[in-house]
């Protein structure tokens, strides 16, 4: 295994799953979350930015609502969800102060990050949070979705996360030391798969279903996330987190259960993402001095814009023109079309005066930003 692809990894998203949060289904382990957040402590002081994906808030409201089987009904699991999550990061938010570091609740869903404006929001509060030093702990929302509670899938949304974030890396713990050649409850003879290409299709013939009650996505869920991180440019590990210091061991390069590799670098990923998802909702006319910043790979500021044509809302993709009517490159922008034409032709920090806030710096930032050639 090559040994820098994780231990370059500065920015990681751990997701930790019911099969590993919970005691035997009820009740949450909380000696092991504990030692999650010492792992993560340790990290934080290497100068690793790290993001937690955790499960376990149905497990948590279970044993606080006394319920001793796991219901049924969806409205039940969402309800049990609801309490649980208190619980969740209250625990979370004890073991991490013990290690000095502020932990955030963020509750999201697989349509707030399809969704361009809700996307651009998540990043920045998320990029935020990181910036302040802070852990952000991340579950599904269950309130507002069944699906996900009926398939049980954090490890999608562990990726998605991850590409949301531009991760290097998505480390998923379960209860297996990794991705077998097939269900090693079922099948004694199944091997480790040390490391393999993410995206390798013969992996989802190996990977099955959930094998306990408690777990619910299983392995092809894990071996589909990697594929979905990778297009970011994230490797993925997928280890068990009865290890000894998992998160410390694959995050200083360390071989650990399962590594699926990225064959994308991650910026290229992100750009062609841009480039085939882009549904142009307006226009933003460029100065020739933001024609040459953005050829040279700088971000577009307001000061360059001379005008915003269309009608379109914060995270809407819009064509950048050049003075002489040529589109040179396209991209999220950070603000509407009403407030880009507020602060078209300002500078940077004019911006807080005319709007009273300020979303970001720029109007388009260059990871945003594709050029057209
Ligand atoms: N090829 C495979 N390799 C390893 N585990 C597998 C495989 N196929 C299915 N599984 C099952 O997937 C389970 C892990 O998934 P799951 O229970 O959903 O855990 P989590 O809650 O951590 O997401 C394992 O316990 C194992 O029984
Ligand atoms: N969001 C829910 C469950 C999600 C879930 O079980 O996902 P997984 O850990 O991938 O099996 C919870 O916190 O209980």
């Amino acid at each position: 295994m090559n040994k820098t692809r994780l231990a370059s990894a500065k920015r990681l998203v751990v997701k930790v799953g019911s099969a590993l949060v919970t005691n035997n289904g009820t009740g949450l382990d909380l000696a092991a979350i504990e030692d999650w957040a010492r792992q993560i402590s340790v990290l934080h002081q290497q100068g690793k930015e790290v993001v937690l994906v955790s499960s376990g808030a149905i497990a948590c409201g279970m044993q606080r609502l006394g319920w001793a089987k796991r219901p049924k009904s969806v409205h039940e699991l969402q309800a049990a969800a609801a309490v649980g999550q208190m619980g969740l990061v209250q625990v979370y938010e004890g073991a991490f102060s013990k290690h000095g570091l502020q932990t955030a609740q963020i509750l999201l869903t697989h349509d707030d990050l399809a969704d361009r404006k809700r996307y651009l929001n998540a990043r920045s509060t998320l990029t935020t949070l990181l910036g302040l030093g802070v852990v952000p702990i991340i579950n599904e929302n269950d309130t507002v979705v069944t699906d996900e509670i009926k398939f049980g899938d954090n490890d999608t949304l562990g990726a998605l996360v991850a590409n949301l974030i531009e991760a290097d890396a998505l480390i998923i713990l379960t209860d297996q030391k990794g991705l077998y050649t097939a269900d090693p409850r079922k099948d004694p003879n199944a091997t480790l798969i040390q490391e393999a290409t993410a995206g390798d299709e013969s992996l989802e013939g190996m990977a099955g279903g959930a094998g306990t009650r408690i777990g619910t996505g299983g392995m092809i869920t894990k071996v589909i996330a990697a594929k979905r991180a990778a297009r970011s440019g994230a490797h993925t590990a997928i280890a068990s987190g009865h290890e000894t210091d998992p998160i410390i061991r694959l995050a200083n390069g360390e071989p650990v259960g399962t590594l699926l590799v990225s064959q994308t670098p991650a910026l290229a990923a992100r750009k062609q993402w841009l480039a085939d998802h882009l549904q142009l909702a307006g226009r933003l006319l460029l100065d020739t001095g933001a024609v040459n910043a953005l050829k040279s790979g700088k971000s577009l500021l307001p000061i360059g814009v001379i005008a915003a044509e269309g009608e379109f809302e914060r995270g809407a993709a819009v064509a950048c023109i050049d003075p002489q009517g040529q589109e040179i490159a396209r991209g999220l922008s950070n603000y509407g079309s009403g407030e880009a034409r507020l602060i078209a032709r300002k500078s940077t920090p004019e911006i807080e005066d005319i709007l009273g806030y300020v979303d970001e710096p720029e109007i388009i930032h260059r990871d945003n930003l594709v050029l057209v050639d």
